[in-house]
């Protein structure tokens, strides 16, 4: 068995653009052509960003998109490149498990933005697992906002407050306190299998606190149901070839905790990031370790807070740095992303485009554009264990 690790880390949303079939991705009615979550970011405000940059994020996003990203143009000096997605669906499951070799063979179920958005056998479902009478909201919102306009009347009646967005998901918010977190979290799994069944993606508890609006906030304690992958992920492959796997943050809640040996998780990305820095150091010889930071998409692209995602960008690229100075030789480290989320653009949902791959620890590379599924591809033959079903290595 090979000594090299791999470590595969997921900046959630960070796309960079140039997406071939945005037009055919909307936030509201208007489609996502143009979208450029990194070139519009540096655009606006030129990142200080000397890690990634210096991999070559810069020239992948001129790559993909054909735009300038100022503050990033350095010449790359590690592996670099642009991917393209496949699957049909722009949110985090669809991407996460291309990379991971699988591609979505189906057309997820989305609830039409109309009020009610959901049927009422699913609605009434709800009803009968959380014992009340009705739920609240039943329409496309934003997450926060949903808890301010939804929060009181929520402590007042106890209905569960039910809303989706454009991807493939029932989320469902509810007070740790009044509510109960125990209850909400058990409402949640016992809900899921009928989404599932309708090929609706996640059913996502979303735990909140306060008493009025303007104090509501939502709290760490967030849990996705999330559909298991529809084939052999990476995870699996690994895990079947007799190596450690570690998950960090969603990492777990996404591949519905297949081929996983240890899950790490966190409060915050902070929390993430000393879980990545300490497995630099301790990651068993020929380990996988697959990483989501989450916050780049929750806090800041969904919110569409430009200087907030800019500075985020610029922690996560110190994080980097410490990170990689914690590597050993013939270790490979690739940094990518699931899809965008321009906090630039209008709407409030992700944005179809393509994803950065920027490896550190296999030298000097332009791989130019391949597939999500390379990704995956590449990690197993970096680590000496047999390619998945879709995907080629660009190692
Ligand atoms: O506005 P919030 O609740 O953060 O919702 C976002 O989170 C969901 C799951 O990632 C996405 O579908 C998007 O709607
Ligand atoms: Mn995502
Ligand atoms: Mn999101």
């Amino acid at each position: 068995m090979t000594d090299c690790r791999a470590f595969l880390i997921v900046m959630d949303s960070v796309g960079i653009g140039g997406a071939p079939d945005a037009d055919q991705f909307f936030n509201g009615n208007r489609p996502d052509t143009g979208a450029n979550t990194v070139g519009h970011i540096a655009q606006a405000r030129p990142l200080h960003m000397p890690v990634l940059a210096r991999l070559g994020l810069g020239a992948a996003v001129r790559l993909a998109s054909g735009q300038d990203a100022p503050g990033l143009m350095s010449p790359p000096q590690g592996l670099w490149g642009g991917a393209t997605q496949i699957s049909r669906g722009k949110d985090t499951p669809s991407g996460h498990w291309e990379i991971a070799g699988v591609p979505v063979p189906w057309d997820w179920h989305y609830f039409p933005d109309t009020a009610p958005a959901f049927p009422p056998e699913v609605t009434a479902r709800i009803c009968d697992l959380a014992g009340t009478q009705g739920i609240l909201a039943n329409c496309h919102a934003s997450g926060t906002q949903v808890i301010e306009d939804f929060g009181t009347d929520h402590i007042r009646t106890g209905w569960p407050i039910c809303y989706t967005s454009v991807d493939s998901v029932l989320q469902i918010a509810a007070h740790e306190e009044h509510f109960g977190l125990d209850r909400l979290i058990a409402l949640c799994q016992s809900l899921a299998p009928m989404l599932h069944a309708m090929r609706v993606g996640r059913v996502i508890a979303r735990p909140f606190l306060g008493e009025a609006p303007g104090e509501f906030r939502r709290t760490g304690n967030r849990r996705d149901f999330a559909i298991a992958p529809p084939g052999r992920t990476i995870l699996d492959i690994a895990q079947n070839g007799g190596r450690v796997t570690h998950a960090i943050g969603k990492i777990g809640d996404i591949f519905s905790h297949r081929g996983i040996s240890h899950l790490h998780k966190g409060k915050s990305d902070a929390d993430l990031a000393d879980h990545l820095i300490r497995l630099g150091s301790e990651a068993e010889p020929g380990s996988l370790t697959f990483a989501n930071f989450v916050e780049f998409d929750t806090n800041f692209g969904h919110r569409r807070d430009l200087p907030g995602y800019a500075a985020q960008l610029e922690w996560f690229d110190g994080i980097a740095g410490r990170f990689l100075d914690t590597l050993r030789p013939g270790d490979l480290a690739i940094f990518t992303a699931d899809h965008g989320n321009d906090p630039s653009w209008h709407g409030t949902d992700h944005t179809r485009e393509r994803v950065a791959v920027l490896g550190h620890g296999v030298g000097t590379r332009a791989i130019g554009l391949v597939g999500f599924s390379d990704i995956g591809a590449s990690v197993l033959a970096h680590l000496g264990l047999p390619a998945p079903d879709h995907g080629r290595s660009f190692l």
